[in-house]
């Protein structure tokens, strides 16, 4: 039975920046989720990979410059309900990308901003982002793990 139309797939970066703060953009007003606090992102175009798009909506949205080889994949989310007439219903890929050229501006957005990952939990956004955020604090903290050293036997490398 087909009661769900086909998903727009959307692609959305988390910036992190050297103090672990993830940068957020809140919606304009007047659009779908205005008001709301998201990753920098948008569609995929007919024609891109997900990570061209990633590239080319965040100079779009930020001015900044990004390698497609330096975005991590982190999680993505869908839609489960069918979405009320107009809106549409989504795939998220949500990736992260900790290296960049230049600094970052408000260009599309109502206002950016940095947030720690505490912050993040209180800020109001649309429904999926909730699950990404929460994919993006676990991987981040992950992340914050000593490297293990390898033993110079070659065995397992072990976590203190
Ligand atoms: N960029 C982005 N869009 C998201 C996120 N979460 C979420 O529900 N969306 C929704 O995905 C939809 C598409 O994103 P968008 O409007 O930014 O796409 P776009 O830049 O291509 O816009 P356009 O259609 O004006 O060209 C919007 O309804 C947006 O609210 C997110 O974290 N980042």
């Amino acid at each position: 039975m087909k009661n769900f139309s086909t998903p727009v797939l959307v692609v959305a970066v988390a910036l992190v920046d050297g103090e672990g703060r993830i940068l957020l953009q809140r919606r304009r007003r007047g659009s779908e989720h205005g008001g709301l606090w998201e990753f920098p992102g948008g569609k995929v175009e007919p024609g891109e990979s997900p990570q061209g798009a990633a590239v080319r909506e965040i100079e779009e949205e930020l001015g900044l410059r990004l390698e497609a080889a330096r975005l991590e994949p982190v999680s993505f989310a869908s839609d489960i309900d069918v979405p009320e007439p107009p809106r549409r219903s989504y795939v998220i890929l949500l990736y992260t990308c900790r290296l960049w050229d230049g600094v970052p501006e408000c260009r599309d957005g109502e206002a950016i901003a940095w947030f720690r990952g505490e912050e993040i939990a209180e800020l109001p956004m649309p429904p999926l982002d909730y699950p990404l955020a929460e994919a993006l604090l676990e991987k981040n903290a992950n992340s914050r793990l000593p490297t293990p050293e390898v033993p110079p036997s070659g065995g397992l490398p072990t976590r203190p």
